[in-house]
């Protein structure tokens, strides 16, 4: 069920009209919808729910929100998290730290430290460097790691080049074919309790097969280090499962990737783990955006809104689509190329995009926009940042103030011997 939806001819957010947000918090706005993000949390939650004991860690990245965390910290959730500040959110949040996955590839002395001063519940390694590095900070403190091994499996996820992370040539995990040896040897380390395998080999992936075949790679390789004296009690799946970000676009569902997760690893023996953003957050969030004004093009006219590639980076970085479409749509349709006001041509939100007729100072809408939105905002063209809301039943409220350009400025100094 669609929590963003038109009632009378007006856009709500579950029960609030979206008009009433903007002109009480202005625009652009994020807006998410609480309903959403419990029904996509417990929708993946019982699409595992074949599988012994799984742990669900939020991909923190997808949306960073402390309200959005905490939401999801209420349903059960963890965090997978990719660095200090997005581990200092999670426990803000609410989230325990045993339920927290650090994972990325330069995690810093200052990170890993953190990670071991709060208790974190599993450290994904991207190296042998790392490993080494981290067993010898938590020697020093008189800790043992909890910690998984990063593979890469060189699977072709077939999906947009900059966000697929299991190919050989990317720069996450390390290459299969020494994952044993790397393994066997962190194994000896005091500092480490090496317990398992990680894997992520891409976002908004439209498909399982790569996945299927990724994990029976880690299938293979879990049973080669039991046969060479390991052992592995955990197995961290990581995200990757697309969401449909046009009307109609039909992806796999939880309930598929679920049934495929417990084929596929049925004998494993070991604890699941999964680190899903953006099949949780996506759908959960719009980007709400004033039109300043309808620029008269040579073919088609230009759609400037206030929203721009500072907002919502992601057209412009992977030419991503997002659907438009007004909140008080008229029935009429035309022809428009939507754009921000930022001064580059990749500001650019949809070229000859069919949508509905809008005129200056109308209130549209950027759908699937809950996830890698506002957490991937700048403040380019000195733009400020957006604000966010939360929209439960009837009631919102603002869980980001919009960060001022001044504010922002505020932080800078010219230094006194530049007069
Ligand atoms: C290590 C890791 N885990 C989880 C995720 C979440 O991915 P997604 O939002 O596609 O579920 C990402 C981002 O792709 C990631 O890098
Ligand atoms: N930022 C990307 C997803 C990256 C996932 C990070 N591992 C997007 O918007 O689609």
């Amino acid at each position: 069920m669609d929590h963003f939806q038109l009632r009378d001819g007006v856009l709500y957010a579950e029960d609030v009209p979206m008009p009433v947000i903007a002109e009480d918090v202005g625009t652009p706005v994020y807006i998410y919808s609480r309903a959403t993000l419990v029904r996509h949390a417990r929708v993946f939650r019982d699409a595992l729910s074949g599988l012994k004991h799984p742990h669900i860690a939020f991909a923190v990245k997808a949306n960073p929100n402390l309200a959005v965390l905490r939401v999801l910290a209420n349903e059960g959730y963890g965090a997978d998290v990719v660095s200090g500040g997005e581990l200092t959110r999670a426990l803000a949040a609410g989230m325990k730290p045993e339920d927290i996955v650090f994972s990325g590839v330069g995690k810093t002395h200052a990170e890993l430290q953190q990670g071991l001063e709060e208790g974190i519940g599993q450290f994904n390694i991207e190296s042998e460097e790392e490993g080494y590095e981290l067993a010898a900070i938590a020697r020093r403190m008189g800790k043992r790691a909890a910690c998984a091994l990063r593979v890469n499996p060189d699977v072709d996820a077939r999906t947009h080049e900059k966000i697929s992370t299991g190919k050989r040539e990317n720069k996450f995990g390390v290459p299969l074919d020494k994952a044993q040896e790397i393994y066997t040897a962190l194994a000896g380390e005091d500092g480490l309790d090496m317990r398992g395998i990680a894997i992520h080999i891409g976002s908004q992936l439209a498909d399982l097969e790569p996945l299927e075949t990724a994990f029976g790679k880690v299938g293979e390789l879990i049973a080669a280090l039991r046969a060479g004296g390991c052992t592995v009690t955990h197995a961290d799946l990581g995200g990757g499962l697309g969401v449909p970000y046009k009307a109609g676009e039909e992806l796999p569902q939880p309930a598929e990737y679920g049934a495929m997760v417990e084929r596929v690893t049925k004998d494993w023996d070991v604890t699941l783990m999964f680190e899903p953003g953006r099949v949780i957050a996506g759908n959960a969030g719009v980007l709400l955006t004033r039109v300043i004004r309808v620029k008269r093009g040579i073919e088609r006219p230009f759609v400037v809104v206030d929203a721009a590639m500072n907002d919502l980076a992601r057209p412009a970085m992977y030419g991503a689509w997002h659907d438009f479409e007004a909140v008080e749509p008229t029935g009429e349709k035309t022809i428009s190329h939507i754009v921000g006001p930022i001064c580059e041509t990749g500001d650019t939100f949809a070229m000859d995009r069919e949508c509905d007729v809008l005129t200056a100072d109308d209130l549209a809408v950027f759908r699937t926009a809950g996830a890698y939105g506002a957490t991937m905002a700048s403040s380019y063209n000195s733009r400020g940042f957006v604000a966010e809301v939360l929209v439960d039943g009837d009631k919102y409220a603002v869980v980001a103030d919009r960060i001022a350009a001044g504010a922002i400025m505020d932080a800078e100094r010219v230094p006194d011997w530049l007069d």
